[in-house]
């Protein structure tokens, strides 16, 4: 496997560029407890210490035991057997606080990504290089943080052990030092190569990451199960996943040898020069240039020094790795919102309590994502007591207009206008409020019936009464326990029928105390006589307000006071069913065909 094409030549300025960010993660990390986070630093500075105090008590212990003199050497017992224990202590109180700390920094991190998600706008959903984003911080930098803190944490308690053990033997023999350190130093740059190497890799991998994530997802969840049971597609999609992921391997392996050998090299030359070491402790001792106990006192310092350079150097590998994910958590946490969503809201003052007219002026459209004008001069109004419906063939821009009455996308000043002023003068959090709407992607949360319902307008979730009102308007009939599990997520979840499900999500919209009510598609999968009911009661509940619904339903759209017909991104007619079919052509032939089709069908 040709690696070459991640190949990134790591310079010194890129190797201090990873220094900027360690005081952003560690201000990040000290915000989810402050006390745990200086504990930790403290304690870990004084567990690198342990080792050489263990040392130093066992080196001085052996020593005195020449002396044969009783009282002393018992001191030095006693003084070798405490700072065990002392290190042992420190040990687990550190493993508590770290496990502790962890879950908390992993919580905080996941908790700010979602407030994250919640602070974005649909376009944001809608565009894939945010989707990869988003992709890439789950996958791997939500508890990278964490571990870039550990690692700065290993580091210092590392190096305050390899210090000590290289001042031991310094002081022993002075010119072991330039083996002891030359050698850590060079490995280190050729392991950043590597480290770079890896992150390209998995960089270059998060869309085709996304995809896969994708196949598994179809292939796990319930939404497409039926359909690739009945046409046969598990194969196909299992081939597809596995074409996908047997590359990943691959470069995966070829990284994971590279490193291995060098890891394997840099072992091999360190053990020859400490063993180098060693015969020149041994040669001393024999000598009677040092006594027994600094040679084992030596040689644990040799084997610590060892220990530590390379711990050292790994971390440093794998803090280098972990903090070049890290920019992609600031990255996704600094994307910059829509002010509609965030600042302005303090800034727009316009509030509204009730919407009693809305305007559309001169509106044209195009999504953020393409050039292609969907709505083209579109112009209406509609007025406090009136149901509206808007029809059209598939494409012709009807879902496009609801999502932005929605105020779901930006669009360009007083083209839409609630009350006489323009859409983007109001605070869009007060506007919402007076605002219930049914998508025709409707969501069917794996949650309770009172949540499902009660989500139109969370203040009211435990207004039984309320509730209960909305259950007998909708006719839900089939539910006996607002507090039923929904859905097969769960266990004791109700499964429920397309209808079924339908019925709960215009109950969540007119759960809601808005002025203005849209529904889009509301009763694509409602039997006719559900339909006629789910009309009825929808005229009768915006009687005094807003009510705009889309249909595909002819015979529904007549029911409305008045009806937009939509053609191609336009509006080709406004009137009452009487008015259009007399006067337009587009709507009359759309009657006449379905007229016609249920003549057929009955
Ligand atoms: N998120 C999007 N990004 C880019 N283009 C989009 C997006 N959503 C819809 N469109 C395009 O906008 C046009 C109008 O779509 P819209 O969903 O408004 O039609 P519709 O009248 O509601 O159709 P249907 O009756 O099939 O629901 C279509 O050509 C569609 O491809």
């Amino acid at each position: 496997m040709d690696l070459k094409q991640y190949e990134t030549h790591v310079s010194i300025k890129q190797i201090l560029n990873m220094l900027k960010t360690i005081p952003k993660i560690l201000n990040l990390i000290k915000k989810v407890d402050k006390t745990n986070f200086y504990l930790i630093i403290l304690l870990s500075l004084f567990s690198g210490l342990c080792p050489i105090i263990t040392l130093l008590t066992s080196q001085k212990l052996l020593n005195l035991i020449e002396t044969k003199n009783m009282k002393i050497i018992l001191g030095a017992l006693i003084a070798y057997i405490l700072a065990n224990l002392l290190s042992n202590c420190i040990g687990s109180l550190l493993e508590y606080l770290d496990g502790r700390f962890q879950r908390l920094t992993n919580f905080k991190l996941n908790y700010l990504i979602m407030d994250k998600c919640t602070r974005l706008s649909l376009r944001h959903f809608e565009d894939s290089d945010i989707y990869d984003k988003l992709q890439r911080v789950q996958n791997e930098t939500s508890y990278k943080p964490y571990s870039i803190f550990l690692s700065i944490i290993v580091i210092m308690t590392s190096l305050i052990t390899l210090v000590s053990s290289v001042i031991i033997i310094v002081n022993w023999k002075p010119w072991v030092l330039a083996i002891l350190v030359l050698i850590p130093l060079l490995s280190s740059l050729s392991f950043f190569k590597i480290a770079q190497r890896e992150f390209n890799v998995l960089w270059s991998r998060a869309s085709n990451n996304r995809k896969s994530w994708y196949l598994t997802y179809l292939l796990t969840r319930d939404n497409a199960f039926k359909e690739i049971k009945l046409y046969n597609l598990g194969n196909y999609l299992l081939k597809k996943y596995k074409d996908m992921n047997k590359v990943f391997v691959k470069e995966d392996v070829c990284l994971l040898k590279k490193r291995t050998t060098f890891t394997f090299f840099f072992e091999i030359v360190e053990q020859i020069c400490i063993d180098i070491i060693l015969i020149i402790v041994i040669y001393s001792a024999t000598i009677g240039e040092i006594l027994i106990g600094n040679v084992v006192g030596l040689i644990n310092a040799l084997n610590l020094v060892a220990n530590n350079s390379k711990k050292i150097l790994n971390t440093i590998y794998s803090l280098y790795q972990d903090n070049l994910y890290i920019e992609q958590l600031f990255d996704f946490l600094s994307i910059k919102e829509d002010l509609d969503e965030s600042e302005q809201n303090l800034t727009k003052k316009n509030s509204i309590s009730e919407i009693e007219k809305i305007q559309v002026k001169n509106l044209n459209f195009s999504y953020p994502s393409s050039n292609v004008e969907v709505l083209k001069n579109i112009n209406f109004e509609i007025n406090k007591g009136e149901t509206v419906a808007i029809v059209g063939k598939n494409g012709s821009g009807k879902s496009t207009l609801a999502k932005l009455l929605l105020s779901l996308y930006n669009v360009d000043d007083n083209t839409i206008l609630f009350n006489d002023d323009c859409v983007n003068t109001y605070n869009i959090l007060n506007l919402r409020k007076n605002i219930a709407a049914l998508f025709q992607d409707f969501a069917k949360y794996e949650l309770t019936f009172r949540e499902n319902v009660a989500f139109g307008d969370i203040d009211s979730i435990n207004d039984d009464k309320k509730i209960k009102k909305v259950i007998k308007d909708m006719d839900i009939n089939y539910i006996n326990d607002v507090d039923a599990q929904l859905g097969v997520w769960f266990n004791n979840g109700m499964e429920l029928s397309g209808g079924q499900w339908q019925k709960i999500a215009i109950a969540r919209t007119l759960f809601r105390d808005a002025s203005l009510y849209i529904l889009d598609e509301p009763s694509s999968a409602l039997d006719p006589i559900a339909e006629k009911k789910l009309i009825d009661t929808f005229i009768k509940m915006v009687e005094n307000k807003i009510g705009i619904f889309i249909s595909h339903r002819l015979s529904t759209a007549k029911l409305a006071d008045k009806i937009i017909v939509m053609d191609k991104g336009s509006i080709v007619g406004i009137g009452t069913h009487d008015e259009l079919f007399e006067n337009n052509k587009v709507y009359k032939e759309m009657y006449e065909i379905e007229t016609l089709r249920c003549e057929i069908v009955n």
